[in-house]
C-alpha cells in the first residue's frame, strides 16, 4: 500500500528548476532510498515530502504530492500538521539545548500534552524505539549535548517518532556518525520499517543496498529509474543508472 504519492512533481527555486516530472510511490512498512550525483535533487525531493522548502524564499511547486490520498500542498492540510505525520530527521544530529527528556517530550509538550506520566511513557517508548534507552535510562535530566553524536542522532530519531509519525524521512542520517554508530543506526531502520514508511537520502551506495527495499536514482533533477534494490543495483534498466553505481561519475 502507498502511504504517500508523487505524481508530475517539479520544484523551482526562483526559475531554477530543481525537480522535473517526478512521479513515484512511497510504499508503507518499506525503505526507500534515494541515491544520485551531488546537486541532482534527491534533499529538494525529501524536503519537499512534509514541505520544509516552504521556508525557502522563492520555492515553488508544480504537480502532487499526498498523504493518505490528501494533497498535501492544496488541500487545508496544516503544514505543521503534516509534518508531525511525516517526521524527519537530518544529516547532522540536531538536538535541541535541553535534557535528553525534554528533546523527547518536546513535540508532545507542544500539542499540549501535559501528564507526566503519558510524557513519561511516551518519552521511554520512543528512546527504546530508537534503540538508546538502556544508554541513557539514568541520565534523562543530563543534557542532550552529553551524548555522543551517534547517540546524539538516535535521539533526533526518538524525539521524531515521539510525535507518533506515519512517514520518516531520513536525510543522510549516518553520515557525521562513525562506523559503529552508522551500523547502530542501520540496523534501527531494520527495526522501524516494521512500523514506518521510510525515506532515506544516502551518499553511500553500500547503505542504500543495505536498508532499502526500493531504490530511486535521480539525476540532474529527474528520477532516471526506480525499482527493487536488488535490481537498481544487479541489473539495472538505464545506463546512466549502471555507470552510476559502477562509479563510472559521481
Ligand atoms: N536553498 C536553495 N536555493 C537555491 N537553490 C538551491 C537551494 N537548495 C538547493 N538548490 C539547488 O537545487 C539543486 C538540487 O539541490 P539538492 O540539495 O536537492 O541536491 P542533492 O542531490 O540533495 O545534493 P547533495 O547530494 O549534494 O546534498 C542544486 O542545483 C542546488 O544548487
Amino acid at each position: 500500500m502507498a502511504r504517500m504519492s508523487v505524481s508530475g512533481f517539479f520544484a523551482y527555486y526562483g526559475d531554477h528548476q530543481a525537480l522535473r516530472n517526478i512521479s513515484l510511490e512511497i510504499p508503507d512498512r518499506q525503505v526507500l532510498a534515494l541515491i544520485g550525483p551531488s546537486g541532482c535533487g534527491k534533499t529538494t525531493f525529501l524536503r519537499s515530502l512534509n514541505r520544509m522548502n516552504d521556508f525557502v524564499k522563492g520555492f515553488s511547486v508544480k504537480g502532487q504530492v499526498t498523504l493518505d490520498d490528501v494533497d498535501i500542498y492544496s488541500s487545508g492540510l496544516h503544514p505543521v500538521v503534516l509534518r508531525r505525520r511525516v517526521g524527519m530527521v537530518f544529516q547532522k544530529p540536531n538536538p535541541f539545548h535541553k535534557s535528553i527528556f525534554e528533546n523527547v517530550a518536546y513535540g508532545l509538550r507542544i500539542q499540549g500534552v501535559r501528564s507526566r506520566s503519558i510524557l513519561s511513557d511516551r518519552v521511554e517508548q520512543s528512546l527504546r524505539s530508537a534503540a538508546l534507552w538502556d544508554e541513557v535510562k539514568d541520565r534523562l535530566n543530563s543534557s542532550a549535548f552529553s551524548l555522543s553524536g551517534g547517540q546524539q542522532q538516535r535521539l533526533c530519531i526518538a524525539r521524531a517518532l515521539a510525535v507518533e509519525p506515519e512517514v520518516l524521512l531520513l536525510d543522510e542520517p549516518a553520515s557525521a556518525l562513525d562506523p559503529i554508530s552508522t551500523a547502530r543506526i542501520e540496523e534501527l531502520i531494520q527495526d522501524l520499517k516494521t512500523q514506518y514508511a521510510i525515506v532515506i537520502v544516502t551518499h553511500n551506495m553500500q547503505q542504500a543496498a543495505r536498508v532499502s527495499d526500493q531504490t530511486a536514482f535521480f539525476l540532474t533533477g529527474e528520477m532516471v529509474e526506480i525499482g527493487e534494490t536488488s535490481k537498481i543495483f544487479t541489473n539495472p534498466s538505464d545506463e546512466r543508472t549502471e555507470d552510476y553505481i559502477t562509479g563510472r561519475f559521481g
